[in-house]
């Protein structure tokens, strides 16, 4: 946590330096109509791709859009509740995460629990978690993802910057023979597997506090300049775009850009020279921001008049992230408990410092990267879809277990008849762990009761669990650690 929080003070820094630079002017920025659009784009955009709407099948815009309204109707797309620099602010975009089941997506302090999108051959076994409705638009998305995952891959086979004009008209299904790139050095793999997609959505006349774009002037922005967090390095990133049809008769819906448009801002990261670029999309148009784009460059939305969809498929990075991994840790830290299957009684099998630290940080990860994570977003994802909901308990019960386990700890650190030195070791371990536990339970009950966490309906408010008091049934351990970590202290002092 302190890490990140230096990290954010030195990029705070580097941006008032470019502020002060340059000194309330404007940098410039092309649009296509602007001389040199082009050539700013080859030389220093050339990650970035159109793909017109008319290079897409007309029936997957049908289902996908379709998709996008049942998901916007049913209310599964909602303002996150994220944190920028130690603040909480609701993001302007209502989102939802779909994805590979069990997958999840952590951005901007909040990680989101995929709905997860159905195939053909039923993989991950999703028939009974949401009604046919969801399970219909969930899959019109996995299709889109699909179409994805071949097109992104045969554009990086045709190399070189494509614009507005260039990108050829052709039914996308005949691309597939196409040979596969050179092995490069890359790590991303060559074909893409997009494994989940952020779905946004704004309207925008909903919203009266979207902040100018600050550096070019390029308008109100709906997403501000960012990369984007977590993705496998270098892979690629496809969105699509749709703006819903205005009640003005169509403006910037689905004919040509006009300046009432959504758009889509380019900058180079931390460069004030480079011209900005701001790409105006059409209904149904894509772009893909490719190979290193998204790190060495910053993208923001910039909003239009209609109200706008957009999912954008990724390649998050999810070694850490996937109920598999997390549960595998969980029965790694649960291996250290052992219980009488008679008595029910239980011990630890390691006191190692080692055996317990690992103990020790998973029980801290189950608990704040998962648990409260969950309930932070209340019956969000519930009140939808059943998937994450036996997952869930399964690992409150595991992460139980990780709290005797911590009882038997301190037990053993404050056992006379041991040695001194285990004594020490253990306790040292403990007071670790226990007060990183406790000061990110405090962080997440202020975020559960804050002001603005206060204002959301009962079935989106934060839910601070696990949380329980004397009056609830016993735990092993009080959920206030103030006297736990006093004990371990003075004991860290008198051995
Ligand atoms: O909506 C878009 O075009 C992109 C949105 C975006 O940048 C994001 O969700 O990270
Ligand atoms: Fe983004």
């Amino acid at each position: 946590m302190k890490r990140s929080g230096d990290s954010e003070r030195k990029k705070k820094r580097k941006r008032q330096k470019l502020l002060q630079e340059l000194g309330g002017q404007h940098i410039p920025f092309l649009s296509p109509s602007d001389p040199g659009f082009q050539q700013l784009w080859e030389s220093s955009y050339s990650g970035l791709t159109l793909r017109p709407a008319s290079s897409l099948p007309a029936d997957l815009h049908e289902r996908v859009q379709s998709a996008l309204h049942s998901l916007q109707r049913r209310g599964c797309l909602l303002r996150d509740l994220v944190r920028i620099r130690g603040r909480d602010v609701f993001t302007a975009v209502s989102r939802t995460l779909l994805g590979k089941p069990g997958h999840t997506y952590r951005y901007l302090g909040t990680r989101l629990f995929a709905l997860p999108w159905h195939n053909e051959t039923g993989e991950g076994d999703t028939e009974a978690c949401c009604d046919r409705e969801l399970r219909e638009a969930c899959k019109a998305l996995w299709e889109l993802n699909e179409f994805f995952c071949q097109d992104v891959e045969r554009k990086e086979t045709e190399g070189g910057p494509e614009g507005v004009e260039k990108v050829p008209e052709e039914d996308p299904a005949e691309g597939q023979g196409t040979s596969k790139s050179e092995p490069t050095a890359e790590k991303a793999p060559a074909t893409p597997q997009f494994n989940i997609t952020l779905l946004n959505y704004m309207e925008p006349a909903a919203m009266n506090d979207l902040k100018e774009e600050p550096y070019y002037g390029m308008g109100k922005m709906a997403v501000s300049w960012h990369h984007d967090e977590n993705l496998v390095p270098s892979s690629p990133v496809a969105v699509y775009n749709y703006s819903c049809p205005g009640d003005k008769g169509g403006s910037s819906g689905e004919g040509d850009v006009d300046g009432t448009s959504w758009r889509v801002g380019l900058k180079v990261a931390w460069d004030i020279h480079t011209p900005g670029l701001a790409l105006p999309l059409r209904s149904g148009d894509c772009y893909y921001m490719r190979d290193d784009l998204n790190r060495t460059h910053q993208h923001c939305v910039l909003a239009g008049e209609t109200a706008r969809f957009s999912s954008t498929h990724r390649v998050a990075e999810c070694s850490v992230g996937t109920l598999e991994y997390i549960q595998r840790r969980c029965r790694e830290a649960l291996d250290n408990l052992q219980v009488d299957p008679d008595t029910g009684s239980k011990t630890l099998r390691s006191l190692q410092p080692s055996a317990l630290q690992l103990c020790e940080e998973i029980h801290n990860e189950v608990e704040f990267e998962w648990l409260r994570q969950y309930w932070f977003q209340g019956r969000r994802c519930s009140r939808f879809c059943s998937w994450w909901t036996k997952p869930m308990e399964q690992l409150e019960e595991s992460w139980a277990q990780m709290e005797s386990i911590t009882q038997l700890a301190l037990a053993a650190a404050e056992d006379e008849g041991s040695a001194d030195d285990r004594r020490r070791e253990v306790a040292e371990t403990l007071l670790t762990a226990l007060t990183d536990r406790q000061e990110q339970r405090q962080t997440w009950r202020d975020r559960c009761q804050s002001s603005l966490a206060q204002t959301l309906p009962p079935e989106e408010a934060p839910v601070n669990r696990p949380h329980w008091g004397e009056e609830d049934p016993p735990m092993p351990l009080p959920f206030d650690l103030t006297d736990i970590i006093s004990r371990v202290e003075s004991l860290l002092w008198r051995l």
